[in-house]
């Protein structure tokens, strides 16, 4: 069941949270039931182990019986003395069962719950760079754990504790029916209406919870957002505006846990009600058996602890009717995440590349995006030799940053074929890709660690020599050194603690680091005042040089230190040549092409 992007983002737009898909508790079982199967043995022996105490409150059971009949009603002190050390040796085995049980069991649910969570990520890591944008992050945080867990509930719940309850619940009628069969299918009669009550509970709670799960993801994402854009609320002094609205989810968010919360109080007293009136009945039938001398009191006192051990399965298995109508709306968003397809996969028997050249080609490429039916790229074709920095240019939209898309395969062209070293890289392992290819964006990301940690991202098992010799090229060793931690210094998630060109300079050198024989540029300057954008051409040289590099830019200056200048325009490849760049006014510069004349 493929994700509805674009209903989903017009709901999302006009505030409507996403409901997720109904579906039933067997079919969540279903998907979800093969991701335990490491923790299956564990999960039946927590469970049996839970059915053996069980057993031995059974037994207890019949100690008061026999308690009653032997030593209460008749004084006779001695009697007692056996039954009851059995009885406190039955309830210390079934203590310790239980915390065997309950143990096992827990801890198979966590294991479950962790190898979920990887999953699920893991897949998420395979969807596209620009699935994932289109959807609210928040809202894919929720997923990725809030939602999870409710798959380890209804993993946990709906099939551990209804095999409990269910074993439970035999051990007890069986011990009923053995004592007083007469009477105990007096008492039975009210199991159907139990399980009445539980169903119209159930059903209901089910819708509430599909909304309880969108609210809250519509929360996480608002939350996300606002955190996200902090500095542009206070900008624009609309703190107010951000604390209404997320108030507003807040509030929508609360009205349906209270929602949830008034239908579970109310299931609790109804079933209680019930079980009052079977107990009451069972008294008075049991009283009239005494009466006629065909019962002894104690069989009374077991009959009744039987109904007492009895009830709590039936009522659980009535909860856990109401725990899985609302897990399995959290496993239902998850399904829907995992059933997203990504749109790029490694085909069977693709290949790693080897001792890379670095000779691109884009060869009549068209492209489109997936849910805009204009090519963005039509016929495109481009050579760039091994070593050669090529500067690509155009206006805005031309679909200059699609061309790093397609050459890091985050899509694949409609038509045509992106070739390095002459192979097709549809047929090359993503990761050989990627490897071989890397990319440095408008904005480096940044992790919130170290320097070091963030410019040895780059590689694998990068050295601190390695680090310190590539931030020293991309002529960032200097204000690195002179922070109090050096490389060692803390920088926030989205580079807080270093200026824009000190971020980009740590991009260069992580590219640097990742010593990929080809390069992809994407405006690495767009973000950065004059100055900055200065500070980093020479880096920006001394990066690319040896190395097949793709420069996108619309900036003059290093459109000047390309070997060779192409405009996108109409989707298509176009010779031209800029002229020399001429600082401070350097920005205003024109560009002269064949075609489309001047750009800025
Ligand atoms: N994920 C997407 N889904 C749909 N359309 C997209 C997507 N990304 C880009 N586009 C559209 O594709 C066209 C080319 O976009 P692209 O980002 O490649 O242009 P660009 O030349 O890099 O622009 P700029 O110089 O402003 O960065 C634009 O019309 C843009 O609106």
């Amino acid at each position: 069941m493929p994700i509805q992007d674009e209903q989903s983002l017009d709901q999302q737009r006009k505030g409507a949270p996403v409901l997720a898909p109904v579906l039933s508790a067997r079919t969540v079982l279903r998907r979800f039931w093969p991701i335990a199967r490491r923790e299956r043995r564990w999960l039946i022996l927590g469970a049996l182990l839970m059915i053996v105490a069980a057993g031995c409150d059974t037994a207890a059971v019949w100690m008061f019986s026999v308690i009653t009949d032997q030593a209460l009603t008749t004084g006779n002190l001695a009697a007692f003395w056996t039954p009851a050390l059995e009885w406190v040796a039955l309830v210390t085995v079934s203590g310790g069962l239980v915390f065997g049980g309950q143990y096992l069991i827990a801890r198979a649910g966590e294991r479950f719950l962790l190898r979920l969570r990887d999953r699920v990520f893991a897949h998420v890591q395979q969807l596209s760079p620009d699935f994932l944008e289109k959807r609210k992050h928040g809202d894919l945080v929720a997923r990725l754990t809030a939602d999870v867990e409710s798959v380890e509930a209804l993993v946990n719940s709906g099939i551990v504790e209804t095999a409990i309850s269910l074993l439970t619940i035999v051990f007890f009628v069986a011990g009923a029916l053995l004592l007083r069969w007469e009477l105990a299918l007096a008492a039975f009669v009210a199991v159907p209406v139990f399980a009445l009550v539980a169903k119209k509970f159930s059903r209901r709670i089910g819708v509430v919870a599909r909304q309880e799960r969108a609210y809250h993801g519509e929360l996480v994402a608002a939350v996300e957002e606002d955190l996200a854009n902090v500095a542009a609320t206070r900008v624009y002094n609309r703190q107010a505006t951000e604390e209404k609205r997320l108030h507003a989810h807040g509030l929508r968010w609360m009205r349906t846990k209270l929602s949830l919360a008034k239908l579970g109080a109310l299931y609790a007293p109804s079933v209680h009600l019930l079980e009052t009136v079977c107990v009451l009945s069972v008294i008075g039938l049991g009283t009239w058996e005494i009466a006629q001398h065909r019962m002894t009191l104690g069989e009374l006192f077991a009959f009744a602890a039987f109904l007492g051990y009895l009830y709590p399965p039936v009522q659980s298995l009535g909860t856990l009717t109401l725990t899985v109508a609302a897990a399995s709306t959290g496993s239902a968003r998850l399904i829907e995440l995992l059933d997203a397809k990504p749109t790029v996969t490694d085909a069977p028997g693709a290949r790693a590349l080897h001792g890379v050249r670095g000779e691109l080609r884009l060869e009549r490429v068209s492209y489109h995006y997936p849910d805009t039916p204009q090519w963005v790229l039509r016929d495109f074709s481009l050579a760039v030799h091994p070593g050669e920095l090529v500067a690509v240019t155009g206006v805005s939209g031309a679909g200059k940053s699609t061309i790093a898309k397609l050459l890091l395969r985050f899509a694949d062209p409609d038509c045509g074929a992106v070739r390095l070293d002459g192979i097709d890289v549809r047929a090359l392992t993503q990761h050989s890709l990627r490897s071989a290819v890397a990319l440095l964006p408008q904005e480096t990301p940044i992790f919130h660690a170290t320097i070091a940690d963030n410019i040895g991202y780059g590689r694998h098992g990068a050295t601190m020599d390695q680090i310190v010799a590539a931030a020293e090229a991309a002529d960032a060793h200097a204000f690195i050194a002179a922070l109090p931690d050096g490389y060692d210094t803390v920088i926030g998630r989205n580079g807080y603690g270093v200026s824009g060109g000190q971020r980009q300079r740590i991009g260069i050198a992580r590219a640097l680091v990742a010593e990929a024989p080809v390069l992809v540029l994407d405006e690495p300057t767009a973000n950065l005042d004059e100055l900055s954008a200065r500070r980093v051409v020479e880096p920006l040289r001394r990066l690319a040089g040896g190395r097949t590099t793709i420069l996108i830019t619309h900036d003059p200056a290093l459109v000047a230190i390309a070997d060779r200048t192409v405009v996108v325009s109409e989707g298509q490849a176009v010779t031209g040549t800029v002229a020399p760049a001429k600082p401070p006014q350097w920005r205003t510069e024109t560009l002269w092409m064949p075609r489309a004349g001047q750009l800025w």
